[in-house]
């Protein structure tokens, strides 16, 4: 006070206007001063009483939170927000429902006006902006925010509340967690790689499949879903037995065979069934190498499928393979720096097979996780990728039988119990006891159910008129799809269908051929022309240097090089 007073006397022992305004601006900058001050200790106090928990968009408790507080009144009362029709995690935030409507839910596809999808709106309140929210005689501080990072933003969630200990918030994220998995319990959710950054990225929430809906040869569903369930519910001290003893716990399955066979579909539904997420990885992805496979499998959940797509398109992209390797995994064959950088041009995947078997074999992969691998080539499979122990369970996926076809058949047409019988849910997963509510209404407006006995008689003439392993599922679902209204024309023109298909594919397999024949007569060409062009480069080379000796002979012969057709 004293120091004050000293430094305003000669302020105020003249009594001049210059002299007035400085007097001012001291007093007023130290009141500011002061004033700043003791805010920012009153908000260091205020704040040590608060907890503050941070969770960030790349975690799950992120989404279990957006979940939790998309439910929450205060939320949807906020007074700056954003209306999107993107959910962050697959599960639509129901924040008001001034924008919803029960029929205004996305439609999947049996409507007539299918190709008009509707989507839901969601209002989540802007970034930046704090809302105050009662929970459990707490009041919690929220704050949604945005993070700049190197490749893009990401965003995080502040939850601050004033509490003796972390408590509170523990209740609220398990509570976030208990709810989300309630209403996440229709959907597989789907991580694809991201070879540029060695992460896995959520790429979607699927509706999950009945098992039901996938039409294999008898026993073939039951037994894999039994051998996976088997391996999920081994006791932990069996896992922990069989690392110490060396044996790796692990359990692979192949799934081979023609396209449009139900591989991948029989994996999405396998993981709706077990209530797993899927990791999807293609080898043959741009920039996949084995350090970035290392480094995604050793950040992949311990209860999960891991799905590598395609095994053989990896080898037509150039896995390569130390030829006297005996398959086990050795790093022999990692790409050097030169090669690493030849390959960077076309970002080209440099994946060696001892880098797969090593990602394969490695220690995070034994930690109880399903691996699932398909191909359409099996036998340009190297041995040791495919051996017992990496790829435990084979299955051949054919075309259809007429068993299938039967089947997809009856998975196409909503089924009417007859009148005396009993309700009874019919296996068929479009049936109308299997679809959610405003799709069951749509579904029997637009294809009048069949009674049970006609659909088993139309089921039945359907699969005589397919030829015995022809056709894959796929096609025989494209043309019963395009069919859907009308079960019975479906049926009387089967047979007609089968004609004109095998007339197309015969016409392709001309076509093909032509454009093949065409190509390679091209490439002989160009290897002709560029044969050409490399001779006549070396005789130039050889005139150079003739004309460099004979300068003092005075020679300046340039000849032609001989065209010579290889
Ligand atoms: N066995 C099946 N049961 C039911 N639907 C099937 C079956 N096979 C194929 N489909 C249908 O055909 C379509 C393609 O199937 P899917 O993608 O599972 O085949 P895929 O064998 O994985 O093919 P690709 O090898 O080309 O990846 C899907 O819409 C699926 O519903």
């Amino acid at each position: 006070m004293n120091a004050l007073k000293s430094l305003l006397t000669p302020l105020t022992s003249n009594a001049s206007p210059i002299h007035d305004t400085l007097r001012l601006v001291v007093i007023g900058g130290t009141m500011e001063t002061a004033r700043r001050a003791s805010m920012s200790a009153w908000n260091g106090f205020v704040d040590s009483f608060f907890l503050t928990a941070h969770f960030s968009q790349e975690d799950y408790p992120y989404d279990w939170l957006m979940h939790w507080l998309s439910k929450q009144p205060a939320w949807g009362r906020s007074r700056e927000f954003d209306i999107t029709t993107r959910s962050s995690n697959g599960i639509t935030q129901k924040t008001t429902g001034d924008l919803e409507d029960e029929e205004e839910e996305e439609d999947v596809g049996f409507s007539a006006d299918s190709h008009r999808r509707k989507r839901k709106v969601a209002i989540i309140p802007s970034v930046d902006t704090t809302h105050t929210i009662y929970y459990r005689g707490h009041w919690l501080r929220v704050t949604r925010k945005k993070r700049f990072q190197e490749y893009g933003s990401c965003g995080e969630l502040t939850i601050s509340v004033v509490a003796r200990n972390n408590d509170i918030l523990k209740k609220l994220v398990l509570e976030a967690k208990r709810e989300y998995e309630k209403d996440a319990i229709h959907r597989v959710h789907i991580f694809m790689a991201d070879t540029a950054y060695s992460c896995w990225r959520w790429s979607g929430a699927r509706q999950k499949r009945p098992m039901s809906s996938i039409v294999l040869e008898p026993g073939v569903k039951d037994m894999i879903l039994a051998d996976c369930k088997d391996f999920l519910q081994s006791e932990d001290w069996v896992a922990w037995f069989l690392i110490q003893a060396g044996i790796p716990f692990r359990r692979g399955y192949l799934l081979h065979g023609v396209p449009g066979s139900g591989k991948t579909s029989l994996i999405h539904s396998l993981a709706g069934e077990l209530g797993l997420d899927i990791y999807v990885v293609s080898l043959s992805s741009k920039g996949m190498s084995d350090d970035t496979l290392a480094k995604l499998m050793g950040n992949v959940p311990s209860r999960c499928i891991l799905l590598l797509e395609d095994l053989d398109a990896a080898f037509t992209r150039g896995i390569s393979r130390d030829e006297t390797s005996t398959g086990a995994p050795t790093r022999t064959t990692v790409p050097t720096a030169k090669e690493k950088d030849e390959n960077k041009d076309d970002n080209a995947s440099t994946l060696s097979l001892s880098g797969l078997l090593n990602s394969l074999d490695g220690v995070a992969a034994a930690e109880g996780r399903l691996l699932f691998a398909t191909t359409n080539h099996i036998e340009r499979l190297d041995p040791a990728l495919s051996r017992p122990g990496r790829m435990d369970v084979w299955v051949n996926f054919k075309n259809a039988t007429r068993w299938q076809a039967e089947g997809i058949f009856k998975c196409f047409f909503p089924a009417e119990s007859e009148p005396s019988t009993s309700s009874q849910s019919s296996h068929d997963p479009l049936s109308q006891e299997n679809l959610p509510g405003s799709r069951r209404k749509k579904q029997s407006m637009i294809v009048p159910p069949l009674l049970e006995t006609e659909l088993n008689t139309l089921a039945k003439r359907f699969a005589e008129s397919i030829p015995e392993e022809e056709f894959s599922v796929a096609s025989l679902q494209g043309y019963l799809l395009r069919n859907k209204t009308r079960p019975r024309e479906c049926v009387q023109e089967a047979a007609a269908w089968v004609i004109q298909e095998r007339e197309t594919r015969a016409r392709l397999k001309k076509e093909k051929e032509e454009v093949s024949v065409a190509y390679t007569g091209s490439r002989s060409r160009t290897a002709f022309s560029l044969d050409f062009q490399r001779e006549a480069k070396e005789k130039e080379v050889r005139v150079t240097v003739r004309r460099l000796d004979n300068t003092t002979l005075k020679l300046t012969e340039r000849r032609r090089p001989k065209l010579v057709k290889k």
